[in-house]
This record gives C-alpha cells, sequence and structure tokens, in this order.
C-alpha cells in the first residue's frame, strides 16, 4: 500500500508563538522558534510571522546566516531549510566508475544547507518488504529504499527526485535529516560540511540498508566498511529477506560474495559534459584521496567524444502524481546496464522556480542540455501550491500540548544541546506564566479583599 500526500487538518498545524516585531526581527521565527527547534516546518498561512517567517524561504533563511550571527548550535543552521518551496541546491547527474550515476554539487554547498528532498512512493513496511524480494527476483541491482520511520519506507527505484542519484560514502559529505512539513515526516538530503562544486554528493548507507545481495563499497575511504549498510539491521527478518544484511551474520564471507557487477561498465575514463549558459563544459573525475571523494576539473573539450561512455539508460515514463509538488521528474533514467536503450530519456525538473528540460543526447555521449521550457507546458503537480490567507491563530492552541507530541519524533532527531536549548526556552516560558498569574492574583486580592478567589481558578 503506498499513500499521496494527506491533507493537512487545520488542527494539525503546528503553530510556534513567533511574532515578528520591525524592531527585532530576531523574533521571527528564527533559532528559538519552537518549530525549528523541533524540526517542523512552519506553514504558510498560518505563521504569525507571515511573510517575514524564517522556518520556510532558504532565502531568508541565508541572509539570516550573511548578516546577522550564526546560532552556536548547528540545528538552526542546517535544519531551517525549506522543503515546501523545492529550492534545491544546484546538482548534476555525472557516470561514476563502477558506481553507476552519481550526483554532483553544481555550486559550492555550505554546511548545514539543505539540498534537496527524497522523495517517491512512500510505502508500508509490508509493501516495502515485498518490493524488495521482487526486486532481487528481476535482479534490479540498485537500492533506492530509504526508511522514513519503522513503518513507512520511501521508495525511488522507479522513480523520484535527483536524491536517488547520491551514492553512499563510509565519509560523506552529506547526511538524510527528518522533517515535519505540513503534518508529514518527509526525509532531506543535508551539507555535513562545505562542498566545492563539482563534488561528489555522498551519504552514508550504513544503516539504512534495503538492498539486494550485499554490494561491494566502492567509496574508496580509509575508514570503509567493505559493504553498502554493513552496520544496517534491514527489516530485522532474515528470513523473509535472505539478502539482508544483519550484524554478526557470518553468512557473508567476503571471499564468496557477490560483488556489485561493473564488467558492463565502460573501461574509459569518466568525463562528463554539457553545456550551460551557452558554454561547452567537460570535467573529468579525479580521485580525491584527502576527501575520499571526487573532484572534477575542468578538461579540453577536444577530449570529449573520445573519453565518454555512452550511457546505457532505460527511460521510465512516470508521470507525477495529482497535486504532489515533490516529485519533479517525469522520466528518470535508471542506470541498468543489461539493458542499452536507444532513446533519449527527457528529465523535466524545477530549480529556483524556473522549470527547465534536460535532455540527455545519446548521440553525445553523456551531454546535457539545458533548454527552458514554456511554463504552458507545466503539469499541474508541478505548479506552486496555493496559499492560505494568514488566518488569526486559535487561543486554544497551545503549543505545549499538540506540537510536543507532534514533533517528539523529529525532536527525538535533534542533538542533546537543541533539546536542552528548548527545555530551557519552555521552562523561562512558564516560569513567566507563573509569575504573571501569580501577578494577576495579587492584583485581585488588592482590588477586592472581601472576594473568595478559590484556588484553581487562578490558574484557567
Ligand atoms: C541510491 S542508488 C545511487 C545511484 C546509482 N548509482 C544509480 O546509478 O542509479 C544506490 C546504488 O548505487 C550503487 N552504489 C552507491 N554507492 C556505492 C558505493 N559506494 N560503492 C558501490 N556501489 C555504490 C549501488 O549499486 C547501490 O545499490
Amino acid at each position: 500500500m503506498s499513500y499521496r500526500h494527506k491533507k493537512l487538518k487545520e488542527e494539525d498545524v503546528v503553530i510556534c508563538e513567533c511574532k515578528y516585531g520591525v524592531n527585532d526581527p530576531e523574533t521571527a521565527c528564527g533559532e528559538r522558534c519552537l518549530n525549528v527547534l523541533t524540526s517542523t516546518e512552519c506553514t504558510l498561512g498560518y505563521c504569525q510571522s507571515g511573510e517575514n517567517c524564517r522556518n520556510q524561504s532558504p532565502n531568508a533563511i541565508f541572509s539570516y546566516a550573511r548578516h546577522g550571527t550564526l546560532p552556536h548550535t548547528q540545528c538552526f543552521a542546517c535544519c531551517s531549510q525549506r522543503f515546501q518551496k523545492c529550492e534545491y541546491a544546484k546538482t548534476k547527474l555525472f557516470r561514476t566508475e563502477g558506481r553507476g550515476w552519481g550526483l554532483l554539487a553544481d555550486e559550492n554547498i555550505k554546511a548545514g544547507q539543505f539540498i534537496m528532498e527524497y522523495c517517491r512512493e512512500v510505502l508500508s513496511s509490508e509493501a516495502t518488504k515485498k518490493r524488495c524480494l521482487a526486486y532481487e527476483a528481476h535482479k534490479v541491482k540498485d537500492a533506492y529504499i530509504i526508511s522514513v520511520n519503522v513503518n513507512y519506507f520511501i521508495d525511488a527505484t522507479k522513480k523520484g527526485s535527483l536524491a536517488r542519484f547520491i551514492n553512499h560514502s563510509c565519509q560523506p559529505n552529506c547526511e538524510t535529516r527528518k522533517w515535519i512539513v505540513l503534518g508529514e515526516t518527509r526525509v532531506g538530503i543535508f551539507a555535513k560540511r562545505d562542498i566545492s562544486v563539482r563534488m561528489e554528493l555522498s551519504y552514508n548507507y550504513n544503516f539504512e540498508w534495503y538492498g539486494g545481495a550485499p554490494v561491494h563499497c566502492l567509496c574508496g575511504a580509509a575508514n570503509c566498511s567493505l559493504f553498502l549498510g554493513a552496520k544496517s539491521q534491514g527489516f530485522k527478518l532474515a528470513q523473509e529477506c535472505s539478502h539482508v544484511w544483519e550484524e554478526e551474520d557470518n553468512r557473508y564471507i567476503v571471499d564468496n560474495l557477490p560483488l556489485y557487477d561493473t564488467t558492463d561498465d565502460d573501461e574509459s575514463s569518466p568525463v562528463i559534459s554539457g553545456t550551460s549558459g551557452g558554454n561547452e563544459y567537460t570535467y573529468k573525475v579525479l580521485n580525491d584521496s584527502e576527501e575520499s571523494t571526487l573532484k572534477l576539473e575542468q578538461t579540453n573539450s577536444k577530449t570529449k567524444k573520445m573519453s565518454q561512455p555512452k550511457p546505457k539508460l532505460k527511460g521510465y515514463n512516470h508521470v507525477c502524481e495529482e497535486g504532489d509538488n515533490r516529485y519533479i521528474m517525469d522520466n528518470l533514467p535508471l542506470y541498468d546496464t543489461t539493458d542499452d536503450d536507444e532513446s533519449s530519456p527527457v528529465i523535466s525538473l524545477t530549480s529556483g522556480g524556473n522549470e527547465h528540460t534536460k535532455i540527455l543526447n545519446d548521440s553525445e555521449g553523456s551531454t546535457f542540455k539545458v533548454e527552458p521550457t514554456n511554463s504552458a507546458t507545466k503539469k499541474k503537480s508541478q505548479r506552486k501550491p496555493k496559499l492560505k490567507q494568514l488566518k488569526t491563530v486559535n487561543p486554544g492552541w497551545k503549543y505545549g500540548k499538540r506540537a510536543s507530541e507532534t514533533n517528539k519524533a523529529a525532536c527525538e532527531q535533534c542533538p542533546d544541546v537543541v533539546r536542552e536549548e528548548m527545555k530551557k526556552y519552555v521552562d523561562v516560558k512558564k516560569e513567566q506564566k507563573r509569575q504573571a498569574l501569580l501577578q494577576s492574583d495579587v492584583t485581585n486580592i488588592g482590588d477586592d479583599k472581601d472576594e473568595d478567589i478559590e484556588e484553581g481558578e487562578a490558574t484557567e
């Protein structure tokens, strides 16, 4: 069973207590915002900070980061990015050596920056287990499943955002983080450190591996754990998913392991090229021993045709789901060395509000062309969501009640220091409230000395 986005009910909107003050802009959903502290995006139309809310727009967040002081907790800097507007970092697909496709940074990325959402079909664990077995039976080599929580998984095998092309590294420069957005837990890829343009993006699959047969890791890091997802618990059902790697599982003896089959890969040096803004470029993949990731260097365009491997792609003509703006790609090239499809898959994507069509030109090797498309061709699912008007916040709504429940899962993801901060903040608020109530008691008694005030009334 897979599900679409659930419709957010008004009573489920988590509203923080921030209010924008002209003299103190920091009050508008900054580092102390209860939603920011619990990895929850404010909801457009409901946040009392209105357009000044910095827990929705990445541009606003980065202007804060540039002009203000960054908070001492990394959490605000790294988590206060936005899923809702799909404003992703610029990235580019490229062909790796032995690891299929990979994704590289197409701009300098700051530590903590939100790179993109990992999205596609959300499945129950039962459905995921069945799919795993089916993929294994169909000899699908690459694994694209990650977990949202114990009950739900995201399967980007057939369709998904570009995040599905991010490879594993035992010394990664990115990590996954869970955020609550419009009442749903969503998974984002965030930079663990500063990443320079043309560096390959990677995260550690170690604790999440729902792939087929164990795959020999080719990340090249000094601390490499040899297999993808070596520390993963998988589904904890080895009898059902015999391929799932489990801790202390001696079925997998290194010498007898079926390794990732690279025999079909082209031997030639992986060079990628493309055109960007009318300029032609070619990049050669270099091994960066210090970072254990791959770095690309601009090369002479003459080398392009000679050294470019012909991509072997299988086009998938999947259409985005109605009303789902997370799913930004129509046709995904699924790396498949057994299939030599001659057709040119077309990938549509949105970036910074502009729509492009990326055409992978087979005849010229892995050349990417970026062509702006007519907005009339925009699919319904790619339109911006309609925003609600700012509503008055229900006075009955108190953060401490529902938000703490809703955000429990997200809070568990937060580092201790953030939890501490949140606790201190809540304590201060409680104390302020208590003082205010005491003060009003004293005033009431002073005003009407004869009136009995029953205990408990004052705290209503
Ligand atoms: C989420 S996909 C990543 C994109 C994939 N390379 C592709 O071409 O579509 C995960 C798959 O990529 C390959 N892969 C990723 N990281 C790898 C690594 N460090 N070493 C070997 N293979 C890797 C494995 O086949 C794995 O199942």
